[in-house]
């Protein structure tokens, strides 16, 4: 499974934002939305491209469009914090929506919402979830899209944990991991350590 953990220093420091305690909602929220646009323009860096010929004021030359744009899979509620951003990338993208809550106790992802195209046969799909902890709410998904027939999809994230890494390479879905860092580990509840907290409570408030 192929793992790209994008250093740049830009995104290293909107990832320090979003850690810090301090940081109040408003500005996770600013500096979730500039991460998701450098996570969405590595997540691209290969993306197949149409040519066409066009007249610039000058002179003739080549234009370039995506061949093919993803569906753009936020996972509510933390990732609607990078649907619009990755919207505005890529604006001829559709988008699907998954609605999961973490069990506190178990850790299991329970559904409450899916809103997907029937069929994903040969679409790029891009999930869109700042965590990936323990693997459970990002294998959830990528299973609903296999289901449809998807074959290639990315998990756009802001941060995982190495548990969570693993159980998505065991599980053999056809995935690749965007994300600005592989933290340390897990704590007993769940959290990724060092982490940033519970990312839907950090931009929208306790549920
Ligand atoms: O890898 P996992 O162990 O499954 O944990 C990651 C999930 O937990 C968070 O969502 P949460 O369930 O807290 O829902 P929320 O976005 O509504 O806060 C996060 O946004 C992921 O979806
Ligand atoms: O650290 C974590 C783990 C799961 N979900 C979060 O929002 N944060
Ligand atoms: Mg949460």
């Amino acid at each position: 499974m192929d793992v790209v953990v994008v250093e740049h220093p830009l995104a290293r420091a909107r990832l320090s934002t979003m850690r810090d305690a301090r940081t109040d909602s408003a500005a996770f929220r600013a500096a979730l939305h500039e991460l998701t646009v450098m996570l969405v323009y590595e997540a691209t860096r290969n993306a197949p491209l149409v040519t066409e010929r066009i007249h610039t004021p000058v002179a003739r030359t080549d234009a370039y469009r995506l061949a093919n744009p993803p569906l753009l899979v936020p996972v509510l509620r933390a990732g609607l914090g990078m649907a619009d951003q990755a919207h505005k990338l890529i604006p001829d993208a559709q988008m699907g929506f998954v609605g999961l809550a973490r069990d506190e106790e178990t850790l299991q992802p329970t559904p409450y919402m899916v809103s997907l195209p029937e069929s994903l046969a040969k679409r790029p799909v891009f999930v869109l979830d700042p965590m990936l902890a323990t693997g459970g709410s990002m294998e959830y998904t990528i299973r609903l899209l296999t289901e449809r027939g998807a074959t290639d999809v990315t998990a756009v994230c802001a941060l995982a944990a190495p548990e969570g890494v693993k159980h998505l390479e065991d599980s053999g879905l056809p995935v690749r991991v965007i994300t600005a860092s592989i933290d340390e580990r897990l704590n007993d509840s769940g959290f990724i350590v060092p982490g940033l907290g519970d990312a839907g409570d950090r931009q929208y408030g306790t549920v």
